[in-house]
């Protein structure tokens, strides 16, 4: 049986209840033909909200972040085990504003997508190289290093890990890489991947970085890429539904 696509949205630090509301419920409208899996990753605060409007419907849920702490002295910081209780399946580790912005290093990543496993939180990993990586020619150093982090998991399989490779170039600048730029980073993962599990085929490797309703057809025609992680585009119904269509053609 071949294995699902999947599209999440990543609200990133944008919505309102009222918005939330309004978008949701459009979404869950719009996907009921969807055969692909569909996600949306909110704001932790809007948790509970959107676990509310989803019920019933085949839209699963995600967090943008995970703490790699079980539980305690953490100010700030937000457990696997408090995403489950909100119904959380997904939670994003690993993403670029993050590693950016807050320091987050490949170790604390591979240990977060550990707690979030431990859990029974799929991890969507993130990876990537900048512009000026990849203008020195090492796009494929970097995202190799990236993902050997995560490849060994304690006791958990990387083929229960998603993957989502994200040109930092290419996240909200409208500058996509080409379905073939991007083919060819997913192919190399894969391959990556197919050295540490007899699994490779199974894990679902995302393409983000401006997909977007215009683009998301030829990206997702590639062999390599299985899904995508949606940024701008997830925030507008119409767009969403558009590449959810797409992803189930
Ligand atoms: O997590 C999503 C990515 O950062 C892509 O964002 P974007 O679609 O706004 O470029």
């Amino acid at each position: 049986m071949s294995k699902k696509r999947l599209i999440a949205g990543n609200w990133k630090m944008n919505g309102n209840l009222e918005a939330n509301d309004a978008l949701v419920r459009a979404v869950v409208a719009g996907m009921k033909d969807a055969r692909c899996d569909v996600a949306v990753c909110v704001p932790a605060p809007y948790l509970a909200q959107v676990q509310m409007l989803r019920h019933g419907s085949a839209l699963d849920l995600g967090a943008q972040d995970v703490s790699q702490q079980a539980g305690g002295a953490y100010t700030g910081e937000v457990s696997a085990a408090m995403l489950r209780e909100f119904g959380v399946r997904y939670a994003i580790v690993g993403h670029s504003e993050r590693r950016q912005y807050h320091g987050e290093t490949d170790a604390l990543v591979a240990e977060k997508a550990r707690t979030a496993l431990a859990h029974g939180i799929t991890p969507i990993v993130c990876i990537g190289e900048t512009l000026a990586e990849r203008e020195a020619g090492r796009t494929e150093e970097v995202v190799k290093r990236q993902m050997a982090a995560v490849i060994h998991l304690n006791g958990h399989c990387i083929s229960e890990v998603v993957v989502a490779y994200e040109p930092v170039w290419a996240i909200g600048t409208g500058k996509t890489a080409t379905p073939e730029q991007a083919q060819q980073v997913h192919a190399l993962l894969r391959t990556q991947l197919a050295a540490a599990t007899a699994h490779a085929e199974r894990v679902n490797i995302l393409y983000g970085g401006s997909m977007n309703a215009a683009n998301a057809a030829s990206l997702l025609a590639q062999p390599d890429i299985d899904g995508g992680l949606i940024g701008g585009a997830s925030l507008k119904a119409p767009d969403f539904l558009q590449i959810i269509a797409a992803a189930s053609a």
